[in-house]
């Protein structure tokens, strides 16, 4: 777990410098390197950009499937004014695992492929002088490991991902790498919780540093003007008559934190904040008290070229393509993405559903690539495999907790529920997480067809219900359909006649669809039959009152493992790999832009 996770910035006194750009990268299929002495470097690399996957710039499949060690190195320059500074390395992915080598120096490891990590490398660097820093990574997927996954070694001697999930294993620095300075004195955390009503807001605040706890805190509004003032390690900034955090209607303040000694500020902290509460009342999911209705989607850090990259120009565009279609929410599907996407959401009123890569925990999903008949749960994996976990959550939480557009955290997507060795799990996994969010948002995991309300066993952790449904495609298709909504009825039904008091969001249904198939009457994989699936979701929808939010697979297509059912990966998009809608994005936009916010 790291200690802190606040987002890099530059002020009086800390430096904030971005190394990206092309680093060496060298392959390691005999994991030889740190015995050939590459912890200094090594000869011939292959000059690779940073943040991106390595695997799509190749064109021999050997290194696009390239499964192992393999290694980062990248010269930087320490500035003699960082004399007397703590100097980091800040990590924002490095996927799925790293070991960071300074001038030859083990500085740490890390292991986890979708959260940002810190070495702290001042005694390792030389002021005033070129330094290197190299990186040891792996993208072996295991099953004691997030995601979940086997690796298989091939006749041939080669490695391969066999992955119990259902997104290409994208791998290597997938996100920035900062070189940051600090005071030896720094702030490395705070949180914030809120009470608001229409003419006040109190915002209560927790702030940590290295040493002591002498500070002084202001809140400023979007024009600059400070609108509340406190002092201490924790306190409460009162606003009169705020501009709240709306969903779709955004409005940010500044919180700003000054660590003093014997005074005199010697560190300085500012973020945005929103002024928002989140609860669950009943079926009913409340900001600042009122209901709200989600759509929105599933989604993927995907796109051509960068693969798992986080992409400032691809963000910007899914962000305008959400709001075009009157989107209000999304699900950080399968894992935590980078901090700028939740920056984003922030900015534009969105909430996300955080999630952290506890992806593949059922032996179905590897059955879905010739796997296994057993439960997850019973494997003998499951101990090394919580640690990971719980880690992952944690880490998640203290990185995300500060962002108004965070609704609920998901701690699993489509686990096994259905077997007696899951309920063991998951209560310790809830009741390990219940404190880690000061704000105490709704925790839930997703739910697949084998999880249903008479099946699953773990229906009593969730604080609402993410289902994951798919008659009309994995089953009960074409012109079936209609079967398929039938059952679809029947479990809502077996849901409205209990006595569960918790709202139900569809977190995942969709079709493939290939763009400009089109077919009169509707196909499989056409156009026509998306919308025909989603219109028949609509009408389930709209018979239930417990069910609040609709977010179908996916908001574009996106890479996955070759095999018999994807066509160059998974073609459930609203939108093409691209951008670029499908009929069904219309369908959609006329749907969402129809129904009020608190619909
Ligand atoms: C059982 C289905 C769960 N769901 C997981 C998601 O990652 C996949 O992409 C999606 C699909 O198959 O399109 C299914």
């Amino acid at each position: 777990m790291e200690k802190g996770l606040l987002y890099p910035v530059t002020n009086q006194f800390r430096q904030d410098q971005k190394l990206d750009g092309l680093w060496d990268f060298k392959f390691d299929p005999q994991a030889q390197g740190e015995a050939k002495g590459w912890t200094t470097g090594f000869d011939d690399p292959i000059k690779m950009p940073v943040p991106a996957s390595f695997n799509d710039f190749f064109t021999d499949k050997d290194s696009r499937e390239y499964t192992g060690d393999f290694w980062y190195a990248k010269k930087f320059f320490v500035p003699t004014y960082m004399d007397g500074q703590t100097i980091q390395l800040r990590f924002g992915a490095a996927t799925h695992r790293a070991t960071v080598y300074v001038n030859g120096q083990e500085i740490r490891s890390h292991e986890g492929g979708f959260l940002p990590f810190t070495a702290d490398i001042t005694d390792a660097v030389k002021l005033g002088q070129e330094n290197i820093v190299t990186l040891k990574m792996n993208n072996e997927l295991h099953r004691d490991a997030l995601p979940a996954g086997d690796t298989a070694t091939l006749k041939n001697g080669k490695k391969m991902a066999k992955p119990f999930f259902d997104f290409y294993n994208y791998s290597g620095l997938n996100r920035s790498v900062h070189l940051l300075a600090v005071p030896k004195n720094h702030i490395y955390d705070y949180s914030t919780t809120y009470d608001v009503s229409e003419d006040q807001a109190t915002v209560h605040y927790s702030v940590q540093a290295t040493d002591g706890s002498n500070f002084k805190v202001s809140l400023s509004d979007g024009d600059g003007k400070v609108v509340a003032t406190a002092e201490g390690q924790t306190g409460d900034l009162v606003v009169k008559n705020p501009t709240l955090w709306q969903v779709r209607d955004a409005y940010l303040y500044t919180i700003k934190f000054e660590l003093l000694d014997a005074g005199k500020a010697v560190d300085e902290y500012s973020d945005e904040i929103g002024l928002r509460t989140i609860e669950i009342k009943g079926h009913e999911i409340l900001v600042n008290h009122k209901s709200v209705y989600l759509r929105g989607f599933g989604r993927h850090e995907d796109s051509i070229y960068a693969g798992r990259a986080f992409d400032l120009n691809v963000e910007r565009r899914d962000m305008n393509l959400m709001k075009w279609i009157g989107a209000n929410s999304f699900r950080s599907s399968h894992y935590p993405y980078d901090e700028q996407v939740y920056k984003f959401a922030d900015r534009e009123g969105i909430l996300i559903t955080d999630e952290v890569p506890a992806v593949g925990f059922k032996m179905a999903a590897a059955s879905f690539l010739g796997g296994l008949n057993q439960s997850f749960f019973d494997g003998d994996w499951i101990d090394e495999l919580y640690k990971k976990h719980i880690d992952q959550v944690k880490d998640m939480i203290k990185r995300d907790k500060n962002h108004p557009s965070v609704l609920a955290w998901s701690l699993c997507n489509e686990p096994d529920t259905s077997t007696d060795s899951a309920v063991p799990y998951f209560t310790k996994l809830f009741n390990d997480s219940k404190d880690l969010d000061p704000e105490q948002r709704p925790r839930t995991f997703t739910l697949n067809e084998d999880d249903t309300f008479e099946k699953s066993k773990c229906l009593k952790f969730p604080d609402f219900y993410l289902l994951n449904r798919y008659p009309g495609w994995y089953h009960k298709w074409g012109y079936e359909i209609s079967d398929g909504e039938a059952g679809l009825r029947a479990e809502l039904d077996e849901w409205k006649n209990s006595d569960i008091d918790k709202p139900i969001v569809f977190s995942e249904y969709g079709a493939d669809t290939e763009p400009g198939l089109h077919k009169l009457p509707s196909i499989m994989w056409s156009e026509e039959y998306q919308i025909e699936l989603l219109d028949m979701f609509d009408r389930v929808f709209d018979s239930y009152d417990f069910i609040r939010g609709e977010q179908p697979w996916n908001l574009a297509d996106f890479q996955t493992v070759e095999g018999n059912m994807r066509v160059n990966g998974n073609k459930k998009g609203i939108f093409t790999r691209d951008r670029q809608p499908k009929a069904a994005a219309f369908y959609l936009k006329k749907r969402w832009t129809s129904l009020p916010l608190d619909y």
